[in-house]
C-alpha cells in the first residue's frame, strides 16, 4: 500500500531548503520503488496571508490524513506584532503539533567528522559527538494555562505563563527515552529546574519511576543551567538528554551550533503511532531567506528520519545519510559550514549534490 508524505514549505528559507530536499526525497523514492506519493499544504505566515489562519483547514485535513509530514520553516518579521498571538505563524506550527498529538521531539546531534572544523568548540571535544536529545513537545508552558498580559490593579502590565505536566505526559516522554538508549549506549540524563520548580519536582519523580521499567538504562539528573554549561565543556558525556518544551528547544539550538551548523540539525517529532512531522530544528532565516546559501541539509536529513520512523524505510534513510557523507567528503560546503579550502556552494547546489551521491 502506497503512504502519503505531505509537503510544506512555510516561509522564508523554508521554501529554498524544501525544494532541495523534496528533490532528494523524491529521487530516493524513484530509486528504492517506495511507492509514496506526495501532497503539499501551506502553514505559517504566508498561510495566514493566504487563508486568515497560520494552521489552515485544509491543512489540518491534509496532515491528519498523511502518514508523514516534511515540513521547513516559519516565520518572519513581516509578521511579528502585526497579527494576534493565536495568528501568528508561530502559532501555526504549535496548532500542527498539538493537533496531531506529536509529543514526542527527537533531536539527533551528530558531529561528522567532516565539520569538526566548522564547530566553535575545539576538535576534540566534538569528534564523534553523538546526542539524542528528547524534548517534550506538545505541554509544558508553551502549552499550559493560564497565559497572557494582564492590567494589575495599580495599571502596570503584567505577563504571565503556566508550566505545567501531568505524570501521564512525563511518563510518555521517559518512556521514548529510555526506549531510544536500550537501542543506543544506555544512559539517559533528565535535565530539569527540580531545585526551584515544582513542576521539575514531579518530572524528576516520574523520570525515576520509570527508570525502573529499565533495568539496562543508567538515568541520572541534572539541572538546566548546569545541562546548558556541561554541552559546551563536555558535550561527549551525554548519550539521551530528555527534557521539556522550553529547556528542549533552547538546549537544542545550543547542541546544534556543537556540530558546526544550526543548518545541520534534523529532527522529527512523533504521535503514539510514530506519525511525524519532520523538520529542521533552526527557524526561516528571514536574514539570508531568498539568496539561495542557506543549508539544506538538517532538512534533507530530516527527510531521512521520515523514511525511517514513519516510512520503515531504514535502508533508504541509510542512503541519504551516507549521500550527505559523501558531500562533505568531496569538500562541498554552503556558507555556515564552510572552511578554508573547501568548495563554496548554494542550497540548491548542496540539494543536487546529495541527489546525485544517492547512487554513488
Ligand atoms: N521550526 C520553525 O519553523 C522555527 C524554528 C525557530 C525559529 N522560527 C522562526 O524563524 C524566524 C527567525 O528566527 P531566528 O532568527 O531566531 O532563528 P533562525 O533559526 O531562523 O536563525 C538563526 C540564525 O541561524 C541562521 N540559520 C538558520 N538556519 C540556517 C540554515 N539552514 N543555513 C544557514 N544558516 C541558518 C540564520 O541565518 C540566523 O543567522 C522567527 O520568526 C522564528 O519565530 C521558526
Ligand atoms: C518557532 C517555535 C514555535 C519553535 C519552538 O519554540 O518550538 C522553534 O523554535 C522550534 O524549535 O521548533
Ligand atoms: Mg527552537
Amino acid at each position: 500500500m502506497s503512504k502519503n508524505v505531505l509537503i510544506i514549505e512555510g516561509d522564508g528559507i523554508g521554501v529554498e531548503i524544501i525544494a532541495a530536499a523534496e528533490k532528494v526525497l523524491k529521487a530516493v523514492n524513484e530509486i528504492d520503488n517506495l511507492n509514496l506519493t506526495f501532497d503539499t499544504a501551506m502553514l505559517g505566515g504566508r498561510a495566514y496571508d493566504q487563508y486568515g489562519k497560520p494552521y489552515p483547514d485544509d491543512t489540518q485535513t491534509k496532515a491528519r490524513a498523511a502518514d508523514a509530514i516534511l515540513f521547513g520553516a516559519l516565520g518572519g518579521p513581516q509578521w511579528d506584532g502585526k497579527t494576534e498571538r493565536h495568528l501568528r505563524p508561530e502559532a501555526g506550527l504549535l496548532d500542527i503539533r498539538s493537533d496531531l498529538g506529536l509529543f514526542a521531539n527527537l533531536r539527533p546531534a551528530v558531529a561528522f567528522e567532516q565539520l569538526v572544523a566548522a564547530s566553535p568548540l575545539k576538535p576534540e571535544l566534538v569528534g564523534g559527538l553523538d546526542i539524542m536529545i528528547v524534548r517534550e513537545l506538545t505541554g509544558g508552558i508553551y502549552f499550559g494555562q493560564p497565559r497572557g498580559i494582564r492590567t494589575l490593579e495599580n495599571g502596570e502590565k503584567q505577563g504571565f505563563n503556566t508550566d505545567v505536566y501531568k505524570e501521564s505526559e512525563i511518563r510518555r516522554i521517559a518512556k521514548v527515552a529510555f526506549e531510544a538508549a536500550q537501542k543506543r549506549n544506555k544512559r539517559v540524563c533528565s535535565v530539569d529546574k527540580a531545585n526551584v520548580l515544582e513542576v521539575t519536582v514531579l518530572w524528576r519523580e516520574v523520570m525515576e519511576e520509570v527508570a525502573k521499567g529499565y533495568p539496562d538504562v543508567e538515568l541520572s539528573h541534572m539541572y538546566v543551567d548546569n545541562a546548558a554549561m556541561q554541552l559546551v565543556i563536555n558535550p561527549k558525556q551525554f548519550d539521551v538528554l530528555v527534557t521539556g518544551n522550553l529547556f528542549g528547544d533552547i538546549l537544542s539550538d545550543e547542541a546544534s551550533m556543537i556540530t558546526g551548523s544550526i543548518g545541520m540539525l534534523p529532527s522529527a517529532s512523533l504521535d503514539v503511532n510514530n506519525k511525524g512531522f519532520y523538520e529542521p530544528c533552526h527557524g526561516s532565516a528571514p536574514d539570508i531567506a531568498g539568496q539561495d546559501i542557506a543549508n539544506p541539509l538538517a532538512t534533507i536529513m530530516s527527510a531521512a528520519m521520515l523514511l525511517r520512523y514513519s516510512i520503515g524505510a531504514a535502508s533508504s534513510a541509510d542512503r541519504i545519510q551516507a549521500a550527505v557523507g559523501r558531500v562533505l567528503d568531496a569538500g562541498l560546503r554552503t556558507k555556515d559550514i564552510y572552511s578554508d579550502g573547501m568548495t563554496l556552494i548554494g542550497c540548491e547546489a548542496m540539494g543536487q549534490a546529495v541527489v546525485d551521491a544517492l547512487t554513488e
